[in-house]
C-alpha cells in the first residue's frame, strides 16, 4: 500500500503545481484574503481518497458469490446503457428526418439576381413508426427505465456485503480497544460517527461507478461521435464551452466551500456543546444552567442558520454563473448548426434536434461534478478516521498461539510491579505480594493510593511498565485475555448497568455460550446471595423491570447488589471486589458482607475497601501508600505494629463514635 501511495503522491504533486497557479489567479482577482482556497489541501484531499480507497478495498470490494454476481451484473447493464443511450439520440434523429423534407428554392430579386433558400417541409409520407416505438422501448429500458430498476435492486446484495462488513469490522476493533483507547477516544459519539462515515464512503463509491463515471463516459463518447459526424466547428464549440464548464465549475466549487468553511467548525463546536448539556441535564438543574445553556443554543443555531444561508446563496450564484457559461456556448452551438440546417452542408432538421437533446445530456456531468467535490471531501476526511481505526493494533492483545490460563488453585502473585498510565508519573512502584489459593487479601490506604489500579492489572485492562503478575504461575500477559477475564470475576467500584432489564443484567455475567442455558431460578438464586432478590419483586415489573440508561433508575446500592449477583452467577476462582459495598447503608452492607463471606469462602479473593471494619476478616491485609506497600499483615498483627494501617482503624472508630453521639 506504502508503494502505491507514494506513486498517487508524486503524480498528485505534477497536478498540483499545475492547478496552483489558475487558482492563484482565480483568488487574487474573485476571493476576499480570508477565503483563500488551500489548494494543496484538495491535492491532499484527492490522494488521501485514493490512498484511502486502497487502504479499504478489501471491505467495499463484495466478498459474497451473490455480491459479486450484482455487481458485475450491475458494471455490465451501465456499459451496455451507453451506447444504447446514444443510439437512442440517433433514432431520434431519424424518426425528425423522415417527417421532413427538405427543398432548394431559387428566388430571382429586384435587380436580377438570384439567391437559393432551404425550405424545410412536413411530410408523413415515410414517417418511420417503428423508429419511434424502438426508441420508447429503449427509453423505457436503457439508463433511467429497467435497467435502472435492476441494478438499484441488485446493488443492494453488494452494500449489504461491503458496507455490512466494513461497520462490523468496525465495531470488532472498537471492542477490542484497550481501556485507555476507550477513555481517551470517547467511544459512544465516535461510533456514530465512524458507522455513519463508513456508509458514506460506499454511497459515494456507488454513485462514482453507477452514475458519475457512466455519466462522463457518455459525454465522451457522444463528443467523439460529434467529431466523427458533424463538422469540426460544432465539435470545437462544444469542446470550448465543456472546458470553460470544467474549470468555472471547478473554481466555482472552491469559492462556494470557502463560504462554507467559514465559522463552520466553530458553529458545530457550539452546537456540540449543546448536545451535551442535553446530556448532562442532571448537573444543568444542579447549577440552575437551564437559561444558560439555552442561550448559548440560541446563539449556535443562529450561526448555524445564517452559515447555511451563506453558502444556499453561494450555491445559487454559482449556479447562475454555470448557466451563463453553458448558455453562451450552447447557444453559439445551435447557432452553428442552424445556419448549418439552412445551408447546404448536408445537416437536416433531425441533426439539429440531436445536437440539441445532447447540449442537454452534457449537463448531468456538470451536476454530478460539484456533488463529487462536496461529498468527495466529507467523504475523505470522514474515512480517513476509519482507515485509522482499522489500522489500529489494540494497546492489549493476546500473544499468537497464546495458551488458555488453567487455574487449579487460584494462587494471585506480584512480583516487582510498577505502572504508570502516563510516562510522567508512577502510580505502582516495585509490588509484590502473593494472595494463596483460596485466601482472601485486603488491599487499603488512602485515596488514590493505587488499589484499584492493582485489580485492574490483574484483569490486564492494562500492562504493567515492568514485573509480573502470576496466576498458578502463569503469566497474565502470555495467556488469553478471554481465560483470564473468563476466570475472575470483579464487582467493580462504579457499577455501570446495561439498559436492559434486571434479568438479563444479570445473566451478563455468564459466558456468552452459557447464557441461553441459565434459567430464571438461576437468576433468582443470585439475587437472593446480593440480597436484592425482594428489592426486585417490588418493582412494577419485577425482574422484567428495565434498569434505565447506566443503570441510572436504580439507587447506588441497588445497582452494586445487581454487580454482586452478576459475580455471583458467574461463579468464578478468583473474586475482586472492588468497594464492593461502599453505597450501601449500614444495615445491608452488614448482612451482604455475610453473603461475600461466603462467597470468598474457597475461593481466591482481593478485596478494596474504605472501611476497615468490612475486611477484618481478611487474611492478610497490605496497605498502600503513594503506590508502594508499606504494611502488610493480618487485622490483628497490623494493630499491634501500631503504624500506618492502625492510626487509619483509630481514626475510622472515633469518627464512628463521633457519629453515634451526634446521632
Ligand atoms: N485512566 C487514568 N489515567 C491517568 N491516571 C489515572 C487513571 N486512573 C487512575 N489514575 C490515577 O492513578 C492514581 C491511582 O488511582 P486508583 O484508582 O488506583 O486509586 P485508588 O487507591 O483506588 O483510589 P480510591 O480509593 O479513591 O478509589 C490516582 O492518582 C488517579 O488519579
Amino acid at each position: 500500500m506504502d508503494l502505491q501511495a507514494t506513486k498517487i503522491k508524486l503524480n498528485v504533486s505534477k497536478l498540483v503545481v499545475g492547478v496552483t497557479s489558475i487558482v492563484s489567479l482565480f483568488e487574487f482577482f474573485v476571493l476576499p484574503e480570508s477565503n483563500s482556497i488551500d489548494i494543496t489541501l484538495i491535492f491532499h484531499h484527492i490522494q488521501l481518497f485514493f490512498t484511502l480507497a486502497l487502504a479499504l478495498k478489501p471491505y467495499f470490494l463484495p466478498k459474497s458469490y451473490e455480491a459479486r454476481v450484482s455487481a458485475g451484473i450491475c458494471v455490465l447493464l451501465v456499459l451496455i446503457d451507453l451506447p444504447l443511450d446514444l443510439y437512442q439520440q440517433v433514432l431520434n434523429k431519424r424518426v425528425v428526418d423522415s417527417m421532413t423534407f427538405t427543398s432548394s428554392v431559387t428566388n430571382n430579386t429586384d435587380n436580377d439576381e438570384s439567391h437559393t433558400d432551404t425550405k424545410i417541409e412536413l411530410n408523413f409520407a415515410n414517417f418511420r413508426w417503428e423508429l419511434l416505438l424502438f426508441a420508447a422501448f429503449l427509453d423505457l429500458t436503457s439508463h433511467y427505465g429497467i435497467s435502472h430498476n435492476v441494478r438499484t435492486y441488485l446493488w443492494r446484495n453488494v452494500e449489504s456485503d461491503s458496507a455490512g462488513r466494513l461497520q462490523v469490522e468496525i465495531y470488532t476493533k472498537l471492542q477490542h480497544q484497550s481501556v485507555r483507547w476507550h477513555l481517551e477516544e470517547g467511544t459512544g459519539g465516535r461510533l456514530t460517527k465512524l458507522q455513519s462515515a463508513s456508509s458514506d464512503f460506499t454511497y459515494f463509491l456507488r454513485k462514482m461507478l453507477l452514475k458519475v463515471i457512466p455519466e462522463w463516459l457518455y459525454l465522451f463518447v457522444s463528443i467523439a461521435h460529434l467529431a466523427i459526424r458533424y463538422p469540426w466547428r460544432i465539435t470545437c464549440i462544444v469542446l470550448l464551452t465543456t472546458g470553460f464548464l470544467v474549470i468555472a465549475k471547478f473554481l466555482l466549487s472552491l469559492w462556494k466551500s470557502s463560504f462554507e468553511k467559514i465559522n463552520k467548525k466553530d458553529s458545530k463546536a457550539k452546537m456540540k456543546k449543546s448536545v451535551d448539556a442535553l446530556l448532562n441535564y442532571e448537573t444543568v438543574k444542579y447549577f440552575c444552567k437551564e437559561r444558560y445553556e439555552v442561550d448559548r443554543f440560541k446563539e449556535a443555531f443562529q450561526e448555524s442558520i445564517l452559515i447555511k444561508f451563506n453558502s444556499k446563496f453561494a450555491s445559487t450564484t454559482s449556479w447562475f454563473l454555470e448557466n451563463v457559461v453553458r448558455t453562451v456556448g450552447q447557444t453559439a452551438a445551435k447557432m452553428w448548426c442552424y445556419w448549418m440546417v439552412l445551408g447546404d452542408s448536408g445537416l437536416t432538421l433531425g441533426d439539429y434536434v440531436m445536437l440539441e437533446a445532447f447540449f442537454w445530456s452534457t449537463y448531468e456531468p456538470f451536476e454530478s461534478m460539484s456533488w463529487m467535490y462536496e461529498w468527495g471531501q466529507k467523504v475523505i476526511i470522514n474515512a480517513a478516521d476509519v482507515a485509522d481505526l482499522l489500522e489500529l493494533t489494540p494497546e492489549i492483545c493476546d500473544d499468537p498461539n497464546a495458551p488458555n490460563l488453567e487455574v487449579a488453585e487460584g494462587e494471585v502473585r506480584f512480583e516487582n510491579v510498577s505502572f504508570s498510565y502516563v510516562p510522567e508519573r508512577e502510580v505502582l512502584s516495585e509490588i509484590s505480594f502473593r494472595v494463596e489459593a483460596g485466601k482472601t487479601m485486603a488491599l487499603v490506604g488512602p485515596t488514590g493510593s493505587g488499589k484499584s489500579t492493582v485489580m485492574k492489572l490483574i484483569f490486564r485492562l492494562y500492562n504493567s511498565s515492568s514485573g509480573r503478575i502470576l496466576i498458578d504461575n502463569q503469566d497474565v500477559t502470555k495467556v488469553t485475555q478471554a481465560s483470564l477475564r473468563g476466570a475472575i470475576g470483579v464487582v467493580p467500584q462504579d457499577c455501570v448497568l446495561f439498559d436492559d432489564t434486571i434479568t438479563n443484567n444479570i445473566k451478563y455475567g455468564k459466558s456468552t455460550d452459557e447464557m441461553s442455558q441459565i434459567t430464571q431460578d438461576d437468576v433468582q438464586h443470585a439475587a437472593k446471595c446480593a440480597c436484592i432478590h425482594d428489592a426486585i419483586l417490588e418493582f412494577p415489573d419485577k425482574y422484567d423491570s428495565k434498569v434505565g440508561e447506566r443503570g441510572l433508575k436504580l439507587s447506588g446500592g441497588e445497582k452494586q447488589r445487581i454487580a454482586i449477583a452478576r459475580t455471583v452467577l458467574k461463579n468464578p476462582p478468583i473474586l475482586i471486589l472492588d468497594e464492593a459495598t461502599s453505597a450501601l447503608d449500614t444495615k445491608t452492607e452488614r448482612k451482604i458482607q455475610s453473603v461475600i463471606k461466603n462467597i470468598c469462602k474457597n475461593r481466591t479473593s482481593l478485596i478494596v475497601a474504605h472501611r476497615l471494619s468490612t475486611i477484618t476478616h481478611a487474611d492478610e491485609i497490605i496497605v498502600l501508600k503513594a503506590g508502594r506497600i508499606v504494611e502488610s499483615g493480618s487485622h490483628e498483627a497490623l494493630l499491634e505494629k501500631g503504624g500506618e494501617y492502625a492510626s487509619m482503624w483509630l481514626e475510622q472508630l472515633e469518627k464512628k463514635d463521633h457519629e453515634t453521639v451526634t446521632s
